[in-house]
């Protein structure tokens, strides 16, 4: 069966132009210098001066090195685009839903992922509606206003249903122990040397987002949240589809999330674009879309590598070769459904023309709870005794699990622009220093000015064909030096 998406033929040229990736849609002048001067200025904003990124003959854009890299220098700091948690991920970690660093305490990180385990939250937003009721007060800056129904307030009812008695994953706690880590009452030995920033809540008034501070609440409202909050301010126009289309993501696939807050992004920038253009000045009309102000809108989107996500993700294991092409028309049929009902939600007739798959990278941050663990295990044997006699059954209750970190999926405008090599000279690499969402590039060995930086985007000590069906994933065949030589 074939899907057809509708779309009005006046819009088609535009969605083509959209949806293209740069290199293939651009005439020679905004290959080498459109293209360039855009990310020249990026980088700028970026402030990681030492970069270039260009057009490579093979293989599209590459980034390379304008300065000389030692090994183990940071090449690049890249601040997402947009970034989603993982669905499931939510029940393991409390994070800022803009730049995805721990929030809350030591405390409540474990107390809630104890209780929303013993809970069997499905993995969707129900874990936030539960987290955001057992909370304290003095870890969780809630706005005025949002307590309008009281629900942020501790409902007994609920606690007794639902309070952790046992679990799963490791050796139980008693309900009152979990209650008392997520309600403040009990503070673990030495946990306050791992301070985190206090929760702070949605400007709209959801019990979905959570944030670290009043400047990401404010920056993901304004660029992302606005129109798909589910609170009492929300823009959106159709919260019930909203719902809809928020419940097929979590049940399904959750890069629609990400796809979601690339499209919101656009129509809010539009908007916000579309504003500062007087009526008077002829650029634009009350109600008419001006293609101008939405390729300015989507630039940002239109820089970055963009395949269809369909044709490219991973044949699942269970999933025959001979029934891939019913299994990819299926992924389609997923995604076209999950694009109608976020048009359904967040509709902008003056925004029809849209639709794109990025190049998404993999979201990660350290988890402080696994820090604090080790710090724990690391103490002298005296002090180590006595704190154990706390956190043993806290760490028993967790199990394996209890160093999971944020994990999630975002598109990074400039980490996108690296091409693969199985012998890279760079790799993304946490250091102790970065707790946020941001992605961050170190070199492996020295670079040289004017040397392309490439990472892999794979395990790069494979065999020859593994490394080349890893990468069929990724939609191309290897071209690196390594895989030249290795071709039979
Ligand atoms: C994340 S993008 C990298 C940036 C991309 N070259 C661009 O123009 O935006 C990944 C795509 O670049 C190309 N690519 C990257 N590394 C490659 C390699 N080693 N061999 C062949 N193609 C490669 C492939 O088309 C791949 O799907």
């Amino acid at each position: 069966m074939e899907i057809w998406c509708i779309i009005r033929w006046d819009h088609a040229k535009c969605i083509v132009y959209l949806i293209a990736r740069p290199h293939r849609a651009c005439a020679l002048y905004h290959l080498f210098t459109f293209i360039p001067e855009y990310f020249d200025q990026l980088i700028t904003t970026r402030g990681c001066t030492g970069l270039k990124v260009k057009q490579n003959g093979a293989h599209g854009k590459g980034v390379y090195a304008d300065v000389d890299f030692r090994e183990g220098d940071l090449v690049l700091k890249d601040q997402m685009l947009a970034g989603s948690q993982h669905s499931a991920n939510k029940i393991d970690c409390l994070v800022c839903s803009f730049c995805f660093r721990f929030i809350g305490t030591i405390e409540v990180q474990i107390g809630r992922k104890l209780y929303l385990q013993d809970l069997g939250v499905a993995a969707n937003n129900e874990c936030d509606r539960q987290t955001l009721a057992h909370i304290p007060k003095k870890t969780c800056q809630i706005n005025s206003s949002d307590s309008e129904d009281g629900s942020y307030v501790k409902d007994p009812t609920s606690m007794e249903e639902c309070a952790s008695t046992s679990s799963k994953y490791g050796t139980p706690l008693p309900k009152e122990i979990v209650e008392s880590l997520m309600n403040g009452e009990l503070v673990l030995p030495y946990s306050k040397q791992f301070p985190l920033p206090s929760v702070i809540s949605c400007l709209g008034g959801c019990r979905e987002a959570f944030y670290c501070s009043q400047l990401c609440a404010e920056a993901d409202w304004d660029l992302f949240h606005s129109l798909l909050c589910t609170g009492a301010r929300s823009k959106s126009s159709d919260k019930e589809a909203l719902l809809k289309f928020l419940q097929h993501a979590n049940e399904t696939n959750d890069i629609f999330l990400l796809a979601a807050k690339v499209v919101s992004f656009t129509i809010l920038k539009y908007r916000k674009l579309k504003a500062s253009y007087p009526e008077d000045q002829g650029k634009c009309t009350a109600d008419k879309c001006d293609l101008s102000l939405l390729s300015e809108a989507w630039k940002p989107v239109s820089m970055g590598y963009k395949i269809r996500w369909w044709e490219c993700i991973a044949l699942p294991d269970d999933v025959d070769s001979c029934d891939e092409a019913a299994f990819r028309m299926q992924i389609k049929e997923l995604a076209f459904t999950s694009l109608q009902l976020l048009k359904a939600a967040i509709f902008d007739k003056e925004c029809e023309p849209y639709a794109a798959f990025l190049s998404n990278s993999d979201l990660v941050v350290a988890s402080p709870v696994e820090d604090y663990f080790l710090y724990i295990d690391d103490l002298p044997q005296s002090e180590k005794k006595e704190a154990e006699r706390v956190t043993r059954p806290v760490l028993d209750a967790l199990g394996d699990d209890y160093s999971i970190c944020c994990q999630g999926t975002a598109f990074f405008p400039l980490q996108s622009c690296m091409n693969h090599s199985c012998h890279p000279n760079a790799r993304a690499f946490k250091r102790e220093e970065d707790r946020d969402g941001q992605a961050t590039i170190v070199a492996l060995r020295s670079i040289s000015k004017g040397e392309e930086v490439t990472i892999s985007y794979i395990d790069e000590d494979l065999p020859f064909e593994e490394r080349q069906a890893m990468l069929a994933d990724y939609g191309f065949r290897c071209q690196c030096q390594k895989c030249l030589e290795e071709e039979p």
